[in-house]
């Protein structure tokens, strides 16, 4: 997306055609630092602190990390500890688990000598899926858009969880590409945006992409959203994941759950922008399948913002002797989702829905 009239990915190949370039997302939106990632390590380093985040972007720094090792030694052994060190940086999405596989499954059986190449091909390649994937879901989920538009005066009332901007993709967003191809379609939007706590991704990240967008918005504390569903200010919820089961349950940001039960008990949609790398079709239980995140205690009772001297900063909310605990995820069940927006169309959240929309994986989910 643009920033400041620039055209951005949120991560792309150096002009030195070895490094990596992404925007260190842990100072948004205060300021927008440009990290070269040069090593395998930098690039865990930058998904395990969330410097880059968001499934389908850890997937394609994922990638990179792999062709950054394969630059430095494209060993049997170099590859194996790289699949390692990467795959430990974080549990729950699993496009990161599927970038891996993929990037294994092309180097391993090359000669050392052709990995490098090979590696950043492919790691461009997943870059470029992505983006027309979430260019794709963007253009199924405007149709619901478009449609509660057509019946109603005012702005479509749309509330999203967390990021799931062109921030956590390599462009576009999952969840944010409907709102954005309105946008681009002149329908008259308006976007409740969680903030997200304990990181704060929605206030940190969608708040600016809709700002930097231009888009009309309001950053709301994570109780809210219950009450306006209440009072029929929420058209639609649209949210991401970071794994979807093969029966449709979703794994996404803590606090979605909340979100999905608010909208069921008030009838408002709620969809979830899934991009089918984010499926994981061997799954078919989310609550007792899905490895959820636990993060540190101090992304709980610790908040980052800007100080009135501009400086960004971390401050203590909470007593010296108070621990937190941080489940990252929740897992919301598919009887809560009211739909699927894939690249190929709109699925109930069900084993057949998925099936009938990706007949390729229907055997592996079925066993
Ligand atoms: C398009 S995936 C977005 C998804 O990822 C976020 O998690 P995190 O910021 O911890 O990587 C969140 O669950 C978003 O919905």
């Amino acid at each position: 997306m643009k920033v400041n009239g620039i055209p951005y990915r949120s991560i792309w190949l150096g002009s030195d055609g070895y490094s990596v370039r992404i925007i260190d997302q842990t100072r948004l939106p205060h300021e927008f630092p440009v990290v070269d990632l040069t090593t395998m390590e930098q690039a865990a380093t930058a998904i395990r602190d969330m410097w880059v985040r968001g499934a389908p972007l850890i997937g394609a720094t994922a990638a990179y990390g792999m062709a950054l090792q394969m630059a430095e030694d494209p060993s049997n052994t170099a590859l194996a500890r790289a699949y390692a060190v990467l795959h430990a940086t974080r549990p729950t999405a699993i496009n990161l688990r599927w970038a891996l596989d993929d990037m294994r499954g092309l180097l391993a059986p090359l000669p050392p000598g052709e990995r490098a190449g090979a590696a950043y091909a492919r790691a461009a390649a997943i870059c470029d899926e992505d983006v027309e994937i979430n260019r794709r879901i963007g253009e199924h989920g405007v149709a619901l858009i478009a449609a509660i538009a057509a019946r109603k005066s005012g702005p479509v009332n749309i509330l999203t969880h967390c990021n799931a901007g062109w921030l956590a993709t390599v462009d576009w967003g999952t969840a944010t590409s409907p709102i954005y191809q309105a946008v681009a379609r002149g329908i008259d939007v308006h976007v409740w945006v969680d903030e997200t706590r304990p990181r704060n991704q929605g206030a940190h990240l969608t708040a600016w992409e809709m700002a930097s967008h231009g888009i009309p918005h309001h950053l709301i504390v994570d109780n809210a959203g219950g009450h306006l569903m209440q009072r029929g200010q929420v058209d639609l919820c649209i949210v991401g994941t970071d794994r979807t089961t093969a029966n449709g349950d979703v794994c996404n940001k803590i606090g979605t759950y909340l979100k999905a039960l608010a909208a069921h008990d008030t009838g408002v949609p709620f969809y979830v922008a899934l991009p089918s790398p984010t499926i994981d079709w061997r799954v078919h239980d989310g609550l007792a399948e899905i490895p959820i995140e636990e993060r540190a205690g101090d992304e709980v009772t610790k908040v980052w913002g800007r100080d009135p001297d501009a400086r960004v900063t971390q401050v203590q909310i909470a007593p010296d002797a108070t621990p937190g605990a941080n489940p990252a995820f929740d897992v919301t069940p598919a009887r809560l989702v009211t739909g699927l927006i894939t690249e190929r169309g709109i699925a109930p959240a069900s084993a057949e829905g998925l099936a009938a929309m990706f007949p390729e994986h229907a055997g592996v989910a079925a066993q």
